[in-house]
């Protein structure tokens, strides 16, 4: 086997350290075509879908890559925009803002990249990149907050994967979580005071997560455990009661049980309980997407006043504010503690040389 080295690699290259902020990925385009690779790279993954491979091949690609594509692009097409898809643009400005943040910090020895990881810009280009420009020190920074094997694992499966190809590794840091990290918290409080600034209070604030199978709960996952950490601190953080907040989850996927209380039949009841008014928040997404634009911005906003309910807010996603960009540039400066660069480029020129290297 051949490893991959960088193209350009030269022994008078400078050492930099190199930052992936990476999410999840979204597809290319609104349509069914464009559907079809995102879902089926997505749901093929077995960290995302624990069931036996050749059961899950045969409902893969005999029904589910035949429906669901048709069905999530309209879903998608009511919050593409301009700039495409939100969960894209989104974390194009994050990247942004970070990039600069690190260039006035530390001038061109930290340099970052962003990637999906599924779909495009892939991990493997990312890292193609990064090691060019002389990256021997990488953190990896997946905008997860809360840790998941089907999101947080499977971002590390697809570095492994790459690094099982690459000549020279980088030393790595990978950060797995930061659902309690005070920074973190602090500005999803002063999201929920903004708004309530703006808006008022409701009578409850629903704080509602992407959810998992129980079964990987049951199997040692820690994700639920991290989602109700997050909630408590917020609500701490908001001065709220037991009875002012809910922890929720959202986006069931197929016919097993799910993390309880459903988001979705939670807004059916809450207005025959007396709850007339909710504001909802969702602490897992760094980013806003289908899941919350959608689902939890339109969809659930129907239920909700469907069934009897007076009023209804979706507080946005932290995205690329700048108390979000603080936080997320906090973690990485964390991260870098103690990293050294090389700066001894002449004299390793030289070896290279007296070998009949390439320089
Ligand atoms: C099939 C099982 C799924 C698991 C388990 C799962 C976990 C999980 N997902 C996110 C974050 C996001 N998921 C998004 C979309 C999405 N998720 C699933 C399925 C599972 N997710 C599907 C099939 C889809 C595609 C949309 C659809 O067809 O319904 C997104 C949005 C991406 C976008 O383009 O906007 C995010 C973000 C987390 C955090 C998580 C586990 C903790
Ligand atoms: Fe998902
Ligand atoms: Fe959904």
């Amino acid at each position: 086997m051949k490893y991959k080295g960088s193209s350009n690699f030269s022994h008078r290259q400078k050492d930099r350290i190199g930052v992936l902020i990476t999410n999840l990925g979204t597809p290319e385009s609104p349509t069914a075509a464009g559907l079809k690779p995102y879902l089926k790279q997505f749901l093929s993954d077995p960290r995302v879908v624990e069931v036996p491979r050749f059961i899950w091949w045969f409902i893969l690609n005999g029904v589910i890559l035949n429906l669901r594509p048709r069905r999530s692009a309209k879903a998608y097409a009511t919050v593409w925009t301009d700039e495409g898809s939100p969960l894209m643009s989104i974390t194009k400005q994050q990247h942004s803002a970070l990039e600069a943040r690190c260039r006035k910090e530390y001038g061109d020895d930290v340099i970052i990249d962003y990637a999906m990881r599924y779909g495009q810009p892939s991990i493997e280009g990312a890292l193609d990149r990064l090691t060019a420009q002389g990256a021997r020190k990488l953190v990896v920074l997946p905008l997860y907050p809360q840790y998941c094997a089907s999101t947080t694992a499977s971002t590390f499966d697809a570095l492994s994967q790459d690094f099982v190809k690459r000549r020279w590794i980088p030393e790595l840091r990978f950060v797995t979580q930061y659902h309690d990290n005070p920074a973190y918290i602090e500005a999803l409080a002063t999201k929920v005071k903004a708004h309530w600034e703006a808006h008022g209070r409701a009578d409850k604030l629903l704080m509602s997560y992407h959810g998992i199978p129980k079964r990987y709960l049951l199997n040692g996952d820690p994700y639920h455990c991290q989602c109700h950490k997050t909630s408590r601190l917020l609500a701490e953080a908001l001065g709220l009661s037991k009875d002012d907040y809910m922890t929720t989850f959202q986006s069931r996927f197929g016919k097993e049980e799910w993390l309880k209380p459903y988001t979705d039949e939670t807004m059916k009841s809450l207005p025959g309980q007396g709850i007339k008014s909710v504001q909802v928040v969702c602490p897992g997404f760094s980013a806003d997407c289908l899941e919350t634009i959608e689902e939890i911005g339109e969809e659930n906003k129907e239920y909700f006043m469907e069934a009897g309910g007076q009023r209804y807010e979706y507080i946005e996603a932290l995205n690329a504010d700048s108390d979000h960009i603080d936080v997320l540039f906090g973690i990485i400066q964390e991260n870098l503690h103690g990293w050294q660069l090389d700066d001894d480029l002449e004299a390793r020129a030289q070896r290279a040389q007296a070998m009949g290297a390439n320089q």
